[in-house]
């Protein structure tokens, strides 16, 4: 018997964050190197990642990893990568380097561009790639760029123009082969990708300019992806997997079933019911809720339909970086865990717009009813409260969408540590909320899951979620009665900035494009 472990290497590059660790056949997740990632937002509806210290700060945790794994023993057999969905990138094939700064998925600057197309288009892309309009598409990106900007219409022009999504991007750079890849649990958030044929709307896409010679390869979610590139890891081992972070994570979670639902807390937070082989058709007037595919192996592919707040975890950042309230999360946590309540103050966490319960990309966030007794603690009570009202909000929007009551709400990412978070999710939502045991690392193990599943060290994605663990199950303690006031309340809230944002012309927005 070889005095080696196997092991697979994972990627969890999220919008805030790159991960990599190794994940052994015992499901345990070992040498996790973690690198912050910037995100900028010059003006309202703008947000930006520079792509290459995406790679590069993915590329040395990787390293690290690898170099630990290789002191403990481990071999690792293959690479797994889930990112960040539908952020895009637009780059050279001669040169590797990105062309333009990346456009993040919160970006929202087409929205009244695309909002003119909505009347024409949303009944006709709805049944097909589960989503109407909406207020960004990485697709009417490419195509701005491709008009406006000389380098990458140079690149167009002499054929070394690609263009991908971040899983894309990671490809292209750790694998041999050289080509731009795309899967569904990617594509079905970039706007474009046919739920139950996979493929592309070829017709949505020549509306919005774009060139189908561009579009990145569609594989399965587990799938032959090459092989990884010595000369930047250091390794040569077949990559086996590439998803979607929210559902690696929901693999990560044990979620997999029909009817099974979950939350995963990252830079936003994102809730799925998982529906599923067959695409499911929602009700009608459910403008925030989407049907994704949830994963697709040997063919087959699964579905979920999915309400999600854009920023969660980037509202705590912003808190703690840009108004320096806080020194950090855990922080807002740990004062939050001395209040009782809010004391009367409210917050909606809508940087980058209202998705839920109403959309309204011209929404702002809030902090409300400070009075001069509020204390420190009652303000991170309520920026927790405003972001579990928020989530609570996404499963009632689920649940008008497919008529499907949520039975239980599993958790995952960074923010599902907060005991007070999810207690105060537990009151609001009615309904218990379970943590699985490292549930932060719920991507990384989800994605090597789906890669080593074939047998590889696995004998089935159940085989390998039969060995995850619950740490924590949280109850509803608060009466019927409560919880109805603090929702009553809330909605009352989000009333209001829905009347600021409407008295907003779109002609007031700060609505450019670079
Ligand atoms: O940055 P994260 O981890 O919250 O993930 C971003 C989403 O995948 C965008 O769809």
């Amino acid at each position: 018997m070889s005095e080696y472990e196997d092991v697979i290497l994972a990627i969890d590059e999220g919008t805030s964050g790159t991960r990599a660790a190794v994940v052994a056949q015992n499901s345990q997740v070992h040498c996790l190197e973690y690198q912050p990632l910037q995100v900028s937002s010059l003006r309202h509806g703008v947000v930006e990642q520079d792509a290459d210290e995406v790679l590069q700060a993915t590329i040395e945790v990787c390293r690290k990893a690898i170099a630990n794994a290789q002191c403990n023993k481990m071999r690792i057999v293959a690479l797994a990568i889930a990112t960040q969905r539908s952020t895009a990138v637009l780059w050279d094939a001669q040169t590797g380097k990105a062309l333009t700064p990346a456009m993040v998925w919160q970006d929202a600057r087409f929205t009244d561009e695309l909002a003119q197309l909505a009347p024409e288009w949303d009944a006709k892309l709805l049944p097909r790639i589960g989503r109407p309009v909406g207020i960004r598409s990485p697709y009417l990106w490419a195509s701005h760029h491709l008009a406006n900007t000389p380098a990458v219409a140079k690149a167009y022009q002499a054929g070394t123009l690609v263009f991908g999504t971040v899983d894309s991007w990671l490809l292209w750079h750790l694998a041999q082969e050289k080509k731009s890849v795309t899967t569904p649990t990617n594509a079905t958030s970039a706007g474009a990708y046919c739920l139950k044929e996979h493929h592309y709307h070829l017709p949505w896409l020549q509306t919005l300019g774009f060139p189908a010679s561009l579009l990145p390869e569609l594989h399965d979610d587990a799938d032959d992806f090459g092989t990884t590139h010595e000369d930047i890891l250091g390794i040569s081992v077949p990559i086996l997997a590439c998803a979607g972070d929210q559902f690696a994570g929901a693999i990560g979670l044990g979620c997999t079933e029909r009817g099974q639902a979950f939350c995963m807390h990252g830079t936003g937070s994102f809730v799925d019911l998982m529906m599923g082989p067959t695409v499911p058709t929602l009700q009608k007037g459910c403008e925030s809720t989407l049907t994704m595919t949830a994963r697709r192996q040997k063919g087959l592919s699964h579905f979920s339909v999915e309400t999600f707040v854009p920023t969660t975890g980037s509202a705590l950042n912003w808190v703690c970086e840009k108004l320096h309230w806080f020194d950090s999360p855990e922080q807002i946590s740990e004062l939050a865990a001395q209040a009782s309540d809010a004391g009367g103050v409210s917050f909606i966490p809508a940087l980058t717009g209202l998705r839920v319960p109403h959309l309204q990309p011209h929404a702002r966030a809030s902090l409300n009813g400070i009075s001069i007794s509020t204390t420190r603690s009652q303000v991170a009570y309520a920026i927790l409260e405003g972001i579990a009202h928020s989530v609570a909000a996404c499963i009632r929007a689920n649940e008008a969408a497919t008529g499907i009551p949520t039975k239980e709400l599993v958790v995952g990412g960074g923010l599902s540590n907060s005991d007070t978070l999810l207690q105060i999710q537990a009151d609001l939502s009615g309904i218990p909320v379970r943590r699985m045991a490292e549930t932060a690392r719920a991507s990384l193990r989800g994605v090597a899951f789906l890669a080593g599943a074939d047998g590889l060290l696995w004998d089935s994605l159940p085989d390998a979620c039969a060995m995850l663990k619950t740490a924590r199950l949280f109850e509803p303690k608060i009466s019927h009665d409560l919880r109805e006031q603090k929702i009553n309340r809330w909605a009352m809230r989000i009333a209001l900035e829905m009347e600021a944002a409407d008295s907003l012309t779109s002609a007031n927005q700060e609505h450019t494009y670079s």
